[in-house]
């Protein structure tokens, strides 16, 4: 097995630290300095009905990453781990999601729908909708902290580095959708302030062809993070308490 890499500035590994499986190298890390990140499990990237299946997106996959994430989140809060949600969207009026002069009125699949399709105006990511609600399976529970965001990088004009540094943690477990879009743009964004971000293969979903999975993680595997599994989070969390 390869040589676990000691996260942080904590060389060598010291007794409480659990050592992740992962690619490129097992990542050893402290419950207390880590973090889950649930990207964006509402209803329009997670159920029928919602955004992406409107918009013409594959969203078979989500049902078996619900369940993943279920299971990560029980054993999360089991040790103390802190739990963070990403919840995507904008104010009813879409102000937040910016007019013609911001890329995103260009780019966002759910505008450019509504667009197209004017009697769901007002409903797909519009906060206080069904569409931006967590999923009924993963709706947090008291002590989770939720991140609202406007753009697809959790990082991007939100709070989230200060919650984070406050409770000093430095290394984030990435679940939730879309492998390529929000999960990778935030990892990357957390890569470049310093976080040690990794993703959790089999409790993401991707939103395209299969193709783009690969290259997410491939970019995560080979210039941002590291790549790991729910069963091993699971694994590697329960070895011992989170130490405080
Ligand atoms: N959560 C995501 O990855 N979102 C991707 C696309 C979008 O929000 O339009």
């Amino acid at each position: 097995m390869a040589r676990p890499l000691h996260a942080g500035y904590a060389v060598p590994r010291h007794d409480d630290h659990l050592v992740l499986p992962a690619r490129p190298e097992p990542l050893a890390l402290r419950a207390s300095e880590t973090a889950v990140i649930v990207v964006d499990m509402q209803n329009s990237y997670a159920s029928e009905g919602g955004y992406v299946d409107l918009a013409g997106f594959d969203v078979s996959g989500t049902a078996r990453v619900v369940e993943r994430i279920g299971t990560v989140l029980d054993a999360a809060r089991a040790v103390g781990v802190v739990v963070v949600y990403f919840q995507n969207g904008w104010d009813p009026g879409y102000v937040e999601a910016g007019g013609p002069g911001s890329p995103n009125w260009h780019k966002s699949n759910a505008l450019k729908t509504m667009r197209a399709r004017p009697e769901l105006d007002g409903t797909l990511l519009a906060k206080g909708g069904w569409d931006y609600d967590i999923v009924r399976e993963l709706k947090p529970k008291p002590g989770d902290i939720v991140i609202p965001k406007t753009r697809y990088s959790g990082f991007f004009n939100t709070n989230i580095d200060s919650v984070l540094r406050a409770r000093g943690i430095r290394n984030l477990v990435f679940v939730g959708v879309a492998t390529n879009v929000c999960v990778e743009s935030s990892l990357r964004d957390a890569f470049h302030l310093e976080y040690f971000g990794v993703v959790l293969e089999d409790a993401v979903n991707h939103l395209g062809p299969d193709f783009v999975r690969e290259a997410s993680l491939y970019n995560v595997e080979t210039f941002f993070g590291w790549v790991s599994t729910a069963a091993d989070f699971c694994g590697a969390i329960s070895q011992r308490p989170a130490s405080l």
